[in-house]
């Protein structure tokens, strides 16, 4: 390998829609950057949105494992046509959305470990699977399962002390549990069960990738605080299970060298070395430059809010996971499922494809919206579990549409917003005079809707200088591991700028969404009663 000035690092990011990448320099600016669309560029997989779902509830919902293998061979080949010299990567890292589950065939490990450069990896990948297609975080079919795991540990909190997180059906124990009962032949023909993050870094590595703490904290099946997996958790979810995860590592590993596969198809340098792959929010929160009291807020196809924690505490809402660049702190978690996808059904029947016009119509619109508030769910949310569409007027009477389109744009934009505070500071983020709010994430290059961002949590809002939070964290963490004897991780981001102030609230923004949020929470608290 050259010597440092010439290095360079590769970052990957399997999301939800789409796989990116970016090859960054010594000082981390991006030298290459380039996607596959799973829709679009993958459309003989047929998803929408990156996903497949059932059409009966509880809707199951799923990937193509295959169809992530195919992303993989076209990105590298749109990174050669870019004029990428993959001769002087140093070091790959990546992130993946988080809970998904792989079941590896037996035998695989052997087929990995000798795949042949002459072929595709999706050619010689085809029978690797014995469960496919993989089940992903939209899912939400596992309550049964979930229920189980409490009971088994003492309840809720139990686990949550435990593992970071009380049990959730999009979580990768409560989903393996249910494939190991519902498919027993298919789970006993699996030799290795991996996350999306995991995987990915199996094929680079050409060898089963050891799953890291960060998005292992994602499966409510590791122990948070001595790292380990929780055997009670493993039995109750299915036979031997351990052996089938195998051991995690701390999300800083350097876990090998590049697999001779991509040395001899792509010209890799045989020296070039992986390192453990993480989930996309750990990842983000890497990739964001966090100062104490900041609050991170990704604005993807699910929206997450973060911040960094030095200390794990127990919390029934929401979640606490590892640090993905410091091996004794953690993060805090809150995900809502309905993100941009939820927008965009917003935009697109109210303005059509047009993102412009509808940051016009917002723009047109009162700060509080006359006195209207909704919340839309197109799949069950998360926090609070709820679906549908629910429209509420001045009067707060419920009603089935809205008159005028700004107003709708408005709502949906407002009511996600307004959800997100009431449940952040419910989970103990202290939003006050010093707080800054991150912004990341496909719709964080929309102004106006950060303007009420900023107006909902009364708050300045900033963006880092790419969006893709998660895709340059893992890039960062690439460099980071290589030099993890002599510098802390924020030691490597000294060369990397501020992020920008965007806006910040209006005077009056307070006095009209503080009383919005307390109006949030009790519509909720009606709507837990009579929507069960
Ligand atoms: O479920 C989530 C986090 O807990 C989502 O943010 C996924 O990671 C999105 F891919």
């Amino acid at each position: 390998m050259g010597e440092t000035q010439n290095q360079t690092f590769l970052g990957l990011d399997f999301s939800t829609q789409q796989l990116k990448a970016v090859v960054v320099d010594n000082n981390l600016n991006v030298l290459h950057e380039t996607s596959v669309q799973f829709d679009n560029d993958l459309p003989e997989f047929r998803t929408y949105g990156g996903v497949l779902q059932t059409k009966e509830e509880p809707h199951v919902t799923t990937v193509p494992t295959l169809m992530w293998v195919k992303a993989l061979d076209m990105i590298l080949d749109r990174l050669r046509v870019c004029g990428v010299d993959f001769s002087r990567v140093a070091s790959i890292s990546g992130s993946a959305q988080q809970h998904g589950t792989v079941y590896w065939s037996k035998g695989t490990r052997a087929c990995l470990k000798k795949l042949d450069p002459e072929k595709f990896l999706h050619e010689q990948l085809v029978s690797a699977f014995s469960v496919s297609p993989a089940p992903v975080w939209m899912d939400s079919s596992t309550s049964a399962e979930c229920k189980h795991l409490e009971e088994v540990v003492g309840g809720p909190e139990k686990l949550a002390e435990i593992t970071g997180s009380k049990a959730y059906e999009r979580f990768s124990g409560p989903q393996i549990a249910k494939i190991a009962k519902k498919k027993p032949e298919a789970f006993e023909c699996t030799e290795r069960i991996s996350l999306v993050s995991s995987f990915a870094a199996s094929l680079f590595l050409g060898d089963y990738a050891p799953i890291d703490w960060s998005d292992g904290s994602g499966m409510n099946l590791l122990n948070i605080r001595n790292k380990d997996w929780c055997d009670e958790l493993l039995q109750a979810c299915a036979p031997n299970l351990r052996e089938k995860l195998d051991k995690p590592v701390p999300s800083d590993t350097d876990i090998g060298p590049i697999s001779s596969y991509f040395v001899e198809r792509f010209g890799f340098d045989e020296n070039c070395r992986i390192v453990a792959f993480t989930g996309d929010n750990p990842s983000s929160l890497a990739g964001m430059r966090l100062n104490e009291g900041d609050v991170a807020c990704s604005l993807g196809t699910s929206d997450t809010l973060f911040l960094w924690l030095n200390e794990p505490n127990t919390v029934t809402e929401g979640h606490v996971f590892c640090n993905p660049v410091q091996d004794d702190a953690y993060m805090a978690l809150l995900c809502f499922k309905n993100g941009s996808l939820t927008r965009k059904r917003i935009r697109d029947s109210t303005v059509g494809h047009d993102w412009q016009l509808f940051e016009e119509l917002l723009d047109n619109t009162p700060r509080g919206n006359f006195g209207n508030f909704a919340l839309y769910y197109d799949a069950q949310e998360i926090l609070p579990r709820l679906a549908g569409d629910h429209r509420y007027n001045k009067a707060g009477e419920r009603i089935a549409r809205y008159s005028s389109k700004e107003v709708e744009v408005r709502a949906v934009i407002e009511g996600q917003f307004v959800a997100r505070r009431a449940h952040a500071e419910d989970f103990g983020f202290v939003i006050g005079p010093k707080t800054r709010i991150i912004a990341t994430g496909g719709t964080s290059v929309n102004k106006t809707i950060l303007q009420v961002l900023a107006d909902v949590f009364n708050s300045p809002v900033y963006v880092s200088d790419n969006v893709n939070s998660a895709m340059m964290g893992a890039a960062y963490r690439a460099k980071h591991a290589l030099f993890r004897e002599k510098l802390k991780f924020d030691d490597i981001l000294q060369s990397l700028p501020e992020p920008k102030l965007v806006c910040r609230p209006y005077d009056d923004a307070e006095r009209i969404y503080g009383p919005m949020v307390q109006r949030y929470r009790q519509l909720i608290e009606q709507l837990m009663l009579t929507e069960k």
